[in-house]
């Protein structure tokens, strides 16, 4: 099907926006009157900017307060009508939307609002052009899609049909029966089709929907549920976006279109319009990588954690780091990114130590990509140098490498075969195989990027997005919402920082599972490295909450470790000093539990202000 966005949601001027949409893919666009407005632009030279981008003009949009006024205002809305019916001629755009009315001079008569849209259709027609009225959620009289549908039914005119519009509908729905009505209307009526989804629970519908809309997948809305109905219509005219937004405002046009696109192949493959290679999901965490100039700090912390320098790349300044099935590289190269990375993201090394890449255990790394590719994914070279292995990796919103790996698994590239052993090495602290792992890596989104990221880990990885948590922060708020495969093998907490230059909020961590996690903090302590300290409140407060065996809370007080507990069982967890933008976290997962102790967030938070003064002197 066509494929459509609005350039309301899209940043800049109009020609950015023109031309983010085009790169991105889309077929064509509805053109909002403010941005023409504000462009120096006639309509014919958009007209042709459109033609010479490959863009059709699907709409334009919005034509306000209109139907059901008193005689005059209405012969004056006529006027109006007219003059931008002769701005569409100009752009060759054959069809306009028209709001429900929020005039307090409107009144409510179905029949005066049925004859007023239907004279306005007689002039659309002399122009070619088709009028397509949509109920807003906080329109005067008419705030109901059925409702805008038996108005329009009524006035019986070919030149006049309705628009729906996924948020007017969804935001204002109390079940699955509210949307019956849809089935009623003829397809070739409904004029035209605007998607957008909207984050849970509701608010003010006005404010909900002019800040807070988000592309289909992003939000709480069952949008492919409803797009279902409208196709079972016989509906046939474009797929189209329409997302307003704060942050989307003020986010690149560009990243935002092949987010918006993403948005929408996906929900084209949800609803069988599309087929896409299907998801390899990840089954753990094969690496992740760290970049550093100096790799003294974080290869001092990896030996008090246990790890030993076990391999090297064979032709590049890399280190393989490993203990139990936790392994780490350490690439002290230049960090020249195969990607670029966006402004804000936590995987720039320009300050020191970074986590650039990860390395996913892939069933299939070759459809794992494939499919990545279909999702508009960049694919990175597979090959860095000429003797390397082929990997296939690709580069998430954020700017993380992401490899799709095999370690150890026949007919597969196996991306060890770049290293070689580095003999005589080997980890200071044996492990049972799988006790010591990567339990998650938290990987810190550039503020503007936060939705998208949680789409595509889901929709190009195939991973389940877990509830979005708040957590205080001293400085602001941090929200994190953990991507995860169905058994936990692979947890990537997102989470997106207070204020977008906070560094504590910025450092990106990894979690290291281990059976037994005061040992661990005891070995790191004992060889000199340092546990982020926690303020013994914490610990009375704790003892308040839960009951702890002789001498468990003072062990704990003494190491800094913190404490959680859900429904299913015990979490103990410990932090160390950040180096670079980096840190690393040892956590206990006991019966089961299955959150990241976001309850002590909180307190990590702001002990690592703390620390962060302390080494600033
Ligand atoms: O918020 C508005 O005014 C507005 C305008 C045009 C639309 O298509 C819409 O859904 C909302
Ligand atoms: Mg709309």
């Amino acid at each position: 099907m066509r494929t459509s966005i609005a350039t309301v949601s899209l940043s800049g001027s109009l020609t950015e926006k023109l031309t983010a949409a085009a790169r991105a893919g889309f077929d064509g666009v509805e053109i909002f009157e403010n941005d023409l407005l504000a462009s120096p632009l006639a309509p014919r030279e958009i007209r042709a900017r459109c033609a010479d981008l490959g863009l059709g003009i699907d709409l334009y949009q919005p034509m306000r307060d209109i139907e059901a006024l008193p005689a005059g205002e209405f012969a004056r809305a006529l006027r109006r009508a007219r003059h931008k019916f002769e701005v569409m001629r100009g752009l060759g755009a054959d069809t306009v939307l028209v709001c429900s009315g929020v005039s307090p001079r409107a009144v409510d008569d179905d029949a005066l609002a049925a004859a007023q849209l239907s004279r306005l259709a007689d002039l659309a027609q002399d122009f070619g052009i088709r009028v397509a009225y949509e109920a807003l959620a906080w329109g005067r009289h008419v705030s109901t899609y059925d409702h805008a549908w038996r108005i329009v039914e009524a006035a019986g005119h070919p030149a006049l049909g309705t628009c729906l519009d996924s948020f007017h509908i969804l935001s204002r729905s109390r079940g699955p029966e509210d949307l019956d009505g849809i089935g009623d209307i003829p397809g070739e009526k409904i004029f035209f089709l605007q998607l957008a989804d909207a984050p849970l629970p509701g608010m003010d519908v006005l404010q909900w929907s002019r800040h807070h809309r988000c592309f289909p997948g992003q939000g709480g809305f069952d949008v492919a549920g409803l797009l279902e109905r409208v196709l079972r219509t016989g509906y046939g005219g474009p797929l189209s976006l329409e997302v307003f937004n704060d942050v989307v405002r003020q986010a690149g046009a560009g990243p935002t279109a092949v987010d918006a696109r993403r948005s929408l192949l996906l929900l084209q493959e949800e609803t069988g319009i599309e087929v896409l290679p299907a998801p390899a999901v990840p089954t753990g965490v094969a690496f992740a990588e760290l970049v550093t100039r100096d790799a003294e700090p974080v290869t001092g912390l990896l030996t008090g954690l246990g790890f030993a320098r076990t391999a090297r790349h064979r032709g590049k300044p890399v280190d393989l780091w490993e203990r139990g099935e936790a392994r780490i590289l350490v690439n002290t190269g230049p960090a020249a990114p195969a990607h670029p990375l966006p402004h804000g993201s936590g995987a720039t090394p320009a300050d020191g130590t970074a986590l650039t890449a990860i390395g996913l255990e892939s069933p299939d790394p070759a459809a794992a990509a494939r499919r990545a590719e279909a999702l508009l994914a960049p694919v990175l070279p597979r090959r860095r140098a000429a003797e390397d292995v082929p990997l296939d990796a690709v580069a998430a919103p954020d700017g993380t490498e992401l490899f799709l790996c095999a370690t150890d698994r026949p007919r597969l590239p196996d991306w060890r075969a770049d290293f070689q052993d580095a003999p005589g090495q080997h980890p200071a602290a044996p492990d049972r195989p799988a006790a010591f792992r990567i339990d998650h890596v938290a990987l810190t989104q550039p503020w503007h990027r936060f939705d998208e990221a949680v789409l595509f880990h889901r929709g190009v990885l195939g991973l389940d997005a877990q509830e979005s948590v708040d957590v205080a922060d001293p400085y602001g708020l941090l929200r994190s919402r953990a991507v995860t495969s169905a058994d936990g093998r692979v947890r990537f907490p997102l989470t997106v920082g207070a204020a977008p230059g906070d560094d504590t909020a910025q450092a990106r961590h990894i979690a290291l599972a281990t059976d037994d996690v005061v040992a661990d903090a005891r070995r790191l302590t004992r060889a000199g490295g340092r546990l982020l300290p926690i303020p013994a409140n914490y610990y009375d407060d704790l003892a308040a909450r839960f009951e702890f065996a002789d001498g468990e809370l003072e062990t704990y007080r003494d190491l800094g470790i913190l404490y959680d507990r859900d429904a299913h069982g015990a979490f103990r967890h410990c932090y160390t000093h950040t180096v670079g933008r980096v840190f690393f976290e040892l956590v206990q997962r006991d019966d089961g539990y299955r959150g990241y102790g976001a309850a002590n967030a909180p307190v990590r938070l702001a002990a690592q202000h703390t620390a962060r003064w302390a080494t600033a002197g």
